[in-house]
């Protein structure tokens, strides 16, 4: 008892590792695809935290896989250049001057900053984009009619990605697809990173964003609902509680699922080692998505 008192905080450390101990067994060798992306990108603090998980994830036997988003350095090149950005319903229309914008930010910048990161923490990273082994082909998304270099990915091929996993890479993807006519698009990355975790038959696919989850009230940050299964998560996409951003991101992880992603999760980036936190403990922190849900089949 005397040790106990004595010894409380360690314990308690140990605990908290003995709690990741299933897990760690249960996703040995399985593959988690991690769309990055707001203010986990933006805030350097919290950067790094996304970057250590990441490389504790593969050092425990799991085998993450990074699709990043644009964040707001892209906005500044253009400024920088005086290009204008125009939106059409939330979607940048995007020109061939703005898509070489975009590719070099996300290719050149964001993209080499991960890898570089990832690797000065100890990991063993390399970026690609969606062009790389034609891993996305897309085709010009014509939804909101013409904006320009757009695309809606038709084509997803896994085979580079699956080369450097066997090897023990982290794979560290830009949303930049090749098109049919070989010219370069834009897609978007929540879709690029759902449609990779379905090709990848991924175990998990997990959401960083900046909310705390799906909330079962709209006005309540603490109504996260913690877990839902295929038909309520798309019984709760027609009803007025899914909003604003919210709505692409959730039809993302039912279409993961649908399509044979085991688990996908929502969770909250802002929060310091979130990943660890849903993953590596019963309750987790965000919203978990599966065919079935589940109280008792953690394990
Ligand atoms: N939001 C939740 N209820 N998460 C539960 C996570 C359970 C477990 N750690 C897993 O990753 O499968």
């Amino acid at each position: 008892m005397i040790k106990r008192q004595k010894y409380g905080d360690e314990i308690a450390k140990a605990e908290i590792l003995i709690e990741a101990l299933p897990y760690i067994k249960k996703f040995s060798g399985a593959t988690v695809v991690i769309k990055y992306g707001g203010n986990a990108m933006i805030d350097c603090k919290i950067k790094k935290m996304v970057m250590q998980d990441i490389v504790l994830l593969k050092y425990v036997g799991l085998n993450p896989v990074v699709v990043h988003g644009g964040g707001p350095d892209i906005n500044k090149m253009l400024e920088s250049l005086n290009i204008e950005s125009k939106f059409i319903n939330g979607l940048r229309v995007t020109d061939e001057k703005t898509m070489e914008v975009v590719e070099m930010v996300l290719t050149g910048k964001i993209n080499k900053e991960i890898v570089s990161m990832l690797n000065e923490i100890g990991g063993k990273a390399i970026g690609i984009s969606g062009k790389d082994g034609k891993l996305l082909v897309a085709e010009k998304d014509t939804a909101n009619g013409d904006i320009g270099f757009v695309g809606k990915i038709e084509e997803v091929n896994i085979d580079v990605i699956k080369m450097m996993l066997d090897k023990g890479f982290i794979p560290v993807i830009a949303p930049c697809a090749v098109g049919k006519d070989g010219k370069t698009y834009n897609v978007n990355a929540d879709t690029a990173a759902g449609r990779i975790a379905e090709a990848l038959k991924a175990e998990k696919f997990i959401l960083l964003t900046d909310v705390e989850g799906i909330l079962s009230d709209v006005n309540d940050k603490s109504s996260v609902i913690s877990r839902i299964d295929l038909d309520a998560a798309k019984e709760l996409m027609a009803t007025e509680k899914i909003t604003g951003g919210m709505i692409p991101k959730l039809k993302c992880c039912i279409q993961a699922v649908e399509n044979g992603v085991k688990r996908a999760h929502i969770i909250d980036g802002r929060l310091t080692h979130s990943l660890l936190l849903e993953i590596f403990t019963d309750e987790g922190i965000g919203t978990m998505i599966g065919k079935e849900c589940f109280d008792d089949d953690n394990l």
